[in-house]
């Protein structure tokens, strides 16, 4: 069976059921620093069970669409945020859980400037950067335990514009 998933523009609504979008829409929270900046505060619902946070720095190779999605996996004992270093769109890829199973994903693209993060457990794709340098600070736990979980289709899927 062959599936093909239309990509579409990452909002925090649709998002939500998933994890957060980190982006300066609207007002900051907070004027800082003298008024020369925006504080857009505390924007994401970060998880680090058992672990502590880290930040490393991923340099991924660009992918092209239209690509075969083989892959989803889980973290089932930490958030993870991934923020581009750059100002390129990049693919976000996620899927509802059904009794323990990835559900049919959904494919977002960013705007540039947004960073996302994954809730502890969402089933998502790997870094997709979509332009070079895919560059990117990623948030997560670093710690003891399994904390990754990953789930290869049987079936093809596309990911289309
Ligand atoms: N494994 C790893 O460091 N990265 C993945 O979790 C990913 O989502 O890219
Ligand atoms: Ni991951």
């Amino acid at each position: 069976m062959r599936r093909v998933i239309r990509t579409q523009p990452l909002t925090a609504p649709a998002f939500a059921p998933f994890g957060d979008v980190l982006d300066i829409g609207g007002d900051p929270d907070k004027i800082i620093n003298a008024g020369m900046c925006g504080r857009y505060h505390d924007r994401a619902q970060l998880d680090f069970s058992g672990g502590r946070a880290g930040i490393s720095l991923f340099e991924a190779r660009p992918r092209t669409l239209p690509m075969l999605l083989d892959l989803v996996e889980r973290h089932p004992m930490g958030s993870q945020a991934f923020l581009p270093m750059s100002m390129d769109p990049f693919l976000v890829i996620v899927a509802p859980d059904e009794g323990g199973q990835p559900g049919m994903p959904l494919a977002f693209v960013t705007r540039p400037g947004q960073g996302i993060n994954f809730h502890r457990g969402t089933w998502h794709g790997v870094l997709t950067p979509l332009a070079q340098p895919g560059l990117f600070a990623v948030v997560d736990r670093i710690g003891e335990g399994r904390n990754l979980e990953e789930h290869y289709f049987d079936h093809e899927i596309i990911i289309e514009t």
